[in-house]
């Protein structure tokens, strides 16, 4: 990739890092934080409804996938979706995201009825979402897998990229520069250059997110970001989820370790055979009979 103003691309960000002053150091997280989410009021007051699911049934032939559920996310939460193993939860976030048109009921989001929609439409709407099963392009770098997240977000056409136009070059230099900062954001930028088959899988699970953010969505919604992870790096993914936000972002996030949902989520909804069964702060949650009842049997630390 060129860059039109001739600035070397080292990977001086990390390098760079490691001899910063505290003082330094802060300044330099407040730049990424910034380029992560450019002109992104930091906001960790919850606003208002950014998504909501009305009256939302779904079904596949005579099975009731969804029935009646009804929920919103607001603006600057972090909202679990939780629920035994096939309690509508995936069904939820692809109907939540058009990828399936409810049988009835609606998703708005701010206020607009969504419809069903392609992929890209979605990801142009401002909604984003990482997959149980990690999806990206192996054979490219870390930071190309970036910069193409990005690519949704582009305004030069294919013509424009054909024929190089400046326009096109700057968008493709900044791309590269905020790919940079969004793998700093989510702590992998030391190997931006490597293959995104060759990395660690924490590290794909982070790229993922990076990939996601690149977008920049009104809402990132997370399928089971956790899943393979041993303790230590489900504390640093909490850590990565609750700086996400306090970066401006609205947070779905869909996982089955308790421990994390809890810990890390400013409300919970949970389903049960396609049916709401509770909605509320994480210790009513953990409180509530119903939901008690509806994982009898798993404790807290089995439900991992
Ligand atoms: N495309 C589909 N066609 C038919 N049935 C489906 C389809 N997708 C999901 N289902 C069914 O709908 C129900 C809800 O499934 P869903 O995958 O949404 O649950 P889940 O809560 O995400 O489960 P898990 O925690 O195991 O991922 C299940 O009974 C599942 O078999």
């Amino acid at each position: 990739m060129t860059n039109p103003e001739e600035e070397p691309l080292e990977g001086g960000i990390v390098a760079e890092v490691a001899h910063m002053t505290a003082e330094q150091r802060a300044e330099h997280d407040a730049e990424v934080a910034e380029a992560v989410a450019p002109g992104r009021e930091i906001q960790v007051e919850i606003g208002e409804t950014l998504l909501e699911l009305r009256d939302v049934t779904l079904k596949f032939g005579g099975l009731t996938a969804l029935d009646s559920v009804s929920f919103g996310i607001r603006r600057g939460e972090i909202l679990g979706l939780i629920g035994p193993n096939g309690a509508g939860k995936t069904t939820c976030f692809n109907a939540m995201t058009g990828v399936y048109r409810p049988t009835s009921g609606k998703v708005l989001l701010e206020g607009k009825p969504i419809g069903k929609a392609a992929r890209h439409k979605i990801t142009q709407r401002g909604i984003a979402r990482t997959f149980q099963n990690i999806r990206l392009f192996g054979e490219m770098t870390a930071l190309e897998n970036v910069v193409v997240g990005a690519d949704a977000r582009h305004k030069t056409s294919v013509l424009g990229a054909l024929m190089r136009l400046p326009r096109h070059q700057k968008e493709e230099w900044e791309a590269v520069e905020r790919a940079m900062a969004l793998l700093e954001f989510v702590g992998i930028a030391d190997r931006a250059a490597d293959k995104a088959k060759n990395l660690p899988y924490g590290y794909q699970r982070r790229l993922e997110i990076a990939r996601a953010l690149a977008t920049e969505p009104k809402l990132l919604c997370l399928d089971e970001p956790a899943a393979g992870f041993n303790p230590a790096e489900k504390e640093g993914l909490m850590e990565l989820i609750r700086k996400i936000r306090s970066d401006g972002y609205t947070v779905l996030l869909i996982e089955h370790d308790m421990r994390l949902v809890m810990g890390v989520t400013d409300r919970i909804v949970v389903l049960e055979f396609g049916k709401k069964i509770a909605d509320g702060v994480p210790a009513e949650i953990r409180e509530n009979p119903a939901v008690i009842a509806a994982y009898l049997g798993v404790g807290e630390d089995d439900a991992a």
